[in-house]
């Protein structure tokens, strides 16, 4: 058999659907319950064997292709469980905004698990590699999977749920940045918050019934990231205003992203928050994904 020396992975988004963090837990991370979906917007991950270390280059400067680089650390991982003497040449082609709460990192770690087993034929069970996912980061393993997940653990116990009803999804990344670990760090919970109906959720999936699900987007961190950019709020309500039916921050932000079935509406959206923001937002329109088995 002809063997294989090199590959493409495409390395999906999500958005979180809901998010709702119950406690601190003693090894610091914090116990949550968030519904995950994945969305078509895809970097692409190209993969080459190659004699001696591992490479990692990509097409935005700002991005440092050292061992910091999720893809890297993920070949790192790999080479090392699975005892592989040759190297590897990463190249990232970005779409996902950085830092933007939409797994951008995280989908390209799973994209080198996913096309490293398959490159070097290791024969890694999807367990085995969502194993190896978590130890990097809690989203890898939802990366691993895409569809529409609820995660709970630290983010990386997953539970497949009924697919979210195809629509568009309205992207709007400020070009402020936050970090995970401080968002997570200040979010103090308070009778005032308003937590997620994941079970309401979760009923409007069985059912198909896309506004049972928008009316409930639901994220426990916006109260950290809103009090300090209310820029993210004021993409909210714009978003809402020009038509989308609801609108949410995903993960720890600051993207703000809004929903609707209709494709027109969608473009429609983004071009009014284009006029409006300018260039102190990045806007794109995605579409909602299934999970391809
Ligand atoms: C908030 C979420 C929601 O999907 O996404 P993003 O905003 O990053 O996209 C995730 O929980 C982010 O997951 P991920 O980005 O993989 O985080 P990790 O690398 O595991 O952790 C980064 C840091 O965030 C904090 N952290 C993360 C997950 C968690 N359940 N509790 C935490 O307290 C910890 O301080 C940790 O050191
Ligand atoms: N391959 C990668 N792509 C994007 N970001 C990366 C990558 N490797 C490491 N990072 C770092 O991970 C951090 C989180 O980025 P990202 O995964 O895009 O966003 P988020 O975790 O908010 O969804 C950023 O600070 C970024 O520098």
């Amino acid at each position: 058999m002809l063997s294989v020396e090199s590959l493409q992975v495409e390395a999906y988004a999500k958005i979180n659907i809901t998010l709702d963090v119950l406690h601190k837990r003693a090894d610091g991370y914090h116990e949550v319950s968030m519904i995950m979906q994945a969305i078509d917007l895809h970097d692409t991950v190209s993969l080459k064997k190659q004699n001696g270390d591992i490479t990692v280059e990509a097409n935005i400067p700002a991005l440092a292709c050292d061992d910091s680089n999720l893809a890297y650390r993920a070949a790192r991982l790999v080479r090392e469980s699975c005892h592989i003497t040759e190297g590897v040449h990463i190249v990232l082609d970005k779409q996902i905004p950085l830092a933007a709460g939409l797994a951008g990192g995280s989908s390209n770690a799973a994209a080198v698990l996913k096309g490293m087993n398959q490159l070097w034929q290791l024969g890694l069970t999807q367990a085995e590699l969502e194993a190896l996912g978590a130890s990097l980061g809690s989203d890898i393993p939802f990366c691993l999977r895409g569809g529409t997940m609820l995660a709970t653990g630290r983010g990386e116990i997953l539970t497949p749920l009924p697919a979210m009803p195809c629509c568009y999804v309205v992207l709007a990344k400020p070009g402020i940045c936050v970090s995970t670990a401080q968002v997570y760090g200040r979010y103090r919970s308070a009778e005032q918050i308003v937590h997620p109906d994941t079970q309401g959720v979760i009923a409007g999936l069985e059912r198909q019934d896309l506004p049972a699900v928008t009316q409930r987007l639901c994220n426990v961190l916006e109260s950290v990231t809103v009090t300090e950019y209310p820029l993210i709020d004021e993409l909210k309500q714009s978003m809402k205003r020009y038509g989308v039916m609801n609108s949410l921050m995903s993960g720890s932000g600051p993207t703000v992203f809004g929903l609707t079935p209709d494709q027109e509406q969608a473009n429609y959206v983004a071009d009014r928050l284009s006029s409006q923001f300018k260039d102190k937002v990045d806007i794109r329109v995605a579409k909602t994904l299934a999970r391809v088995e």
